[in-house]
């Protein structure tokens, strides 16, 4: 069956294009985004979301999205959705980082050329019919300073810009590096400096614990007496009513906002002051962004829904077109050594280590971690996935350990994943052989040759003499056939191991005689 897509924004047709040629079936309501109540009532139809930022992904709706597999959005911000709750339920979030930057980057540099010049203001005036040539002096941008708070990806096409107008840039942005700053002409500086320094202040970092209120009060009064403030990145990043008090006194020139606190924004505080430009939240909104953004949402959800390549994920690594193929039969080996570990492990988990050797450790491990840490969980919480397993690990405060190292023994490729509780460590490893197939290799240092079977039993005893004769004869009594069996011990006379393929699922009295044979220490029945 064909993946469904909701497209619920407004996205260029490009889109829809796109998903039909992939041959994913694509339903193209942009009114749902603003009323979340229909939204609610059909997501549960589809597999993937597209949306940009009227839609809000919240806990609500993700309860009801009951076959979503992907949101994808077309544009850069993402706190329009519910990341965590879009994780725990194993959604994967995508974005689009690049294909609207060079677009919000200009419209911040339109921002500024119009606080310069006052050009909304002058327009009104003119096309008022009022001729009031003294009324607008504006100010020259040549080789004032320009302050910017977040040089990523906008920051640093609109620092370009800026040098490319012969301002001089300054930025603040803790994660910029001297080569990075050097390479773009531009001087790192702290935040209190560029405070002190810049006449114009433009931000683009995302909004997070730490950004909001960047320009607060407090950092508002530090600012150079005149200073003009941009804001085309997120609402909340400038206390808004503290900006509208710094330009009723004049401290601040001019404020240009193209994002707000509280979005749409039918009123703000900031609204109607003769020194504040305000645009509707347009930063990526030109023909070409839009057709970027659409293009590559629909391209990078359809390869997931079609191929499971993932690229751009905010909540998963990325896996190209060509490493899924390769990835999936190692993905399948980890989820069920994960899940072989899991149905053999009654009490609460402390650590898990997973080891790559070999040709696997080259691979996407993160995903394969994932997929164990899936595997191992489903036991206990049967919704768990590839995607939410490790934050629901976490949750579990099990921690995660994993290491990958050149081939030691036998295999190209060996898997080994311990779980350690309080008063155990039990070990698996595995590998795929040239068929594709996952084969368990090692138990608790007991070499086996194994596949996975939905029926399995997994029985550990004393290597003496009988078992296996009375271990057959009783399933057969029993009316289950036995489809493979395989043995391992550590030494003669040892401990040893059975992992038998049974035909269907033994019932509990079967079990209950095997483990009451003579040396059988423990029988468990698995499912894969
Ligand atoms: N107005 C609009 O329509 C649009 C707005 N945006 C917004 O613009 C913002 C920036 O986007 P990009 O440049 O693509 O993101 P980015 O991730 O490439 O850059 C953000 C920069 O902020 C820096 N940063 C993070 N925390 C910081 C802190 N505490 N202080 C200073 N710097 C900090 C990061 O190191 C990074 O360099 C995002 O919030 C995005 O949502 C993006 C596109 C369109
Ligand atoms: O890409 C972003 O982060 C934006 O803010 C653009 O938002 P929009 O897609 O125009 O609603």
């Amino acid at each position: 069956m064909a993946p469904r897509v909701l497209i619920s924004d407004k996205l260029s047709d490009a889109a829809v294009q796109i998903f039909k040629d992939r041959g994913v079936e694509v339903d193209f309501r942009p009114d749902l985004g603003k009323d979340k109540d229909k939204l609610a009532e059909v997501i549960g139809d589809y597999d993937g979301l597209a949306i940009r930022s009227a839609t809000k992904v919240t806990p609500k709706i993700l309860e009801k999205a009951s076959r979503l597999k992907v949101i994808g959005r077309a544009g850069i911000g993402v706190d329009n959705v519910d990341i965590p709750a879009a994780t725990a339920r194993g959604v994967i979030v995508m974005n689009t980082p690049f294909g609207n930057s060079i677009t919000t980057a200009e419209h911040a540099i339109a921002m500024m050329f119009a606080l310069a010049r006052q050009i909304p203001q002058a327009d009104a005036s003119t096309q008022a019919g009022k001729w009031e040539k003294n009324r607008f002096m504006g100010v020259e941008l040549t080789a004032k300073t320009l302050g910017i708070i977040g040089c990523g990806n906008i920051g640093s096409i609109v620092a370009e810009r800026g040098i490319g107008l012969k301002m001089k840039v300054i930025a603040f942005d803790p994660f910029l590096s001297p080569e990075r700053a050097l390479a773009l002409g531009v001087e790192k500086v702290e935040l209190d400096e560029l405070l002190a320094r810049a006449d114009v202040i433009t931000l683009h970092t995302p909004l997070t614990e730490k950004t909001k209120n960047v320009l607060s009060a407090e950092n508002i009064a530090r600012a150079k007496p005149g200073v003009r403030i941009i804001n085309c990145a997120r609402g909340g990043l400038v206390d808004e009513v503290a900006l509208r008090a710094a330009l009723d006194s004049g401290h601040v020139a001019g404020a240009a906002f193209d994002v707000f606190s509280v979005e749409p924004a039918e009123t703000n505080v900031l609204f109607g002051h003769p020194n504040v430009v305000c645009t509707p939240h347009l930063g990526a909104a030109t023909t070409e962004a839009q057709e970027n953004v659409a293009l590559q949402v629909a391209e990078q959800m359809s390869d997931y829904l079609l191929a499971g390549a993932i690229s751009n994920a905010v909540n998963f690594p990325s896996i190209t077109a060509e490493e899924a193929p390769r990835l999936k039969p190692f993905i399948a080996l980890a989820e069920k050594l994960g899940s072989f570990a899991g149905q053999l492990t009654d009490t609460d988990i402390k650590t898990v280590r997973i080891t790559y050797e070999g040709a696997v450790a080259e691979q996407k491990v993160k995903a394969l971690t994932s997929a164990a840490i899936a595997g191992l969980l489903r036991p206990v919480l049967a919704d768990v996935n590839v995607v939410s397993a490790p934050s629901v690990a976490k949750e579990r405060g099990i921690v995660i350990e994993e290491t990958t190292r050149d081939a030691v023994g036998d295999y190209d490729s060996l898997v080994t994943l311990s779980v350690v509780a309080d008063d155990f460590e039990r070990h698996v490893a595995g590998t795929v052989f040239a068929d594709g197939q996952p084969r368990i290799v090692d138990i608790k240092g007991i070499k086996v040759d194994a596949g996975f079977a939905p029926n399995m039993l997994y029985v550990t005893n004393e290597d003496k003499p009988g078992f296996i004769g009375r271990f057959a004869s009783l399933l057969g009594d029993a009316g289950v056939n036995i489809a493979t069996f395989a043995l391992g011990r550590d030494h003669p006379g040892g401990d040893a191991i059975a992992l038998v393929e049974v035909d269907g699922p033994v019932p509990a009295d079967v079990l209950g005689k095997v483990s009451a044979l003579p040396h059988v220490r423990q029988v468990k029945q698995l499912r894969f």
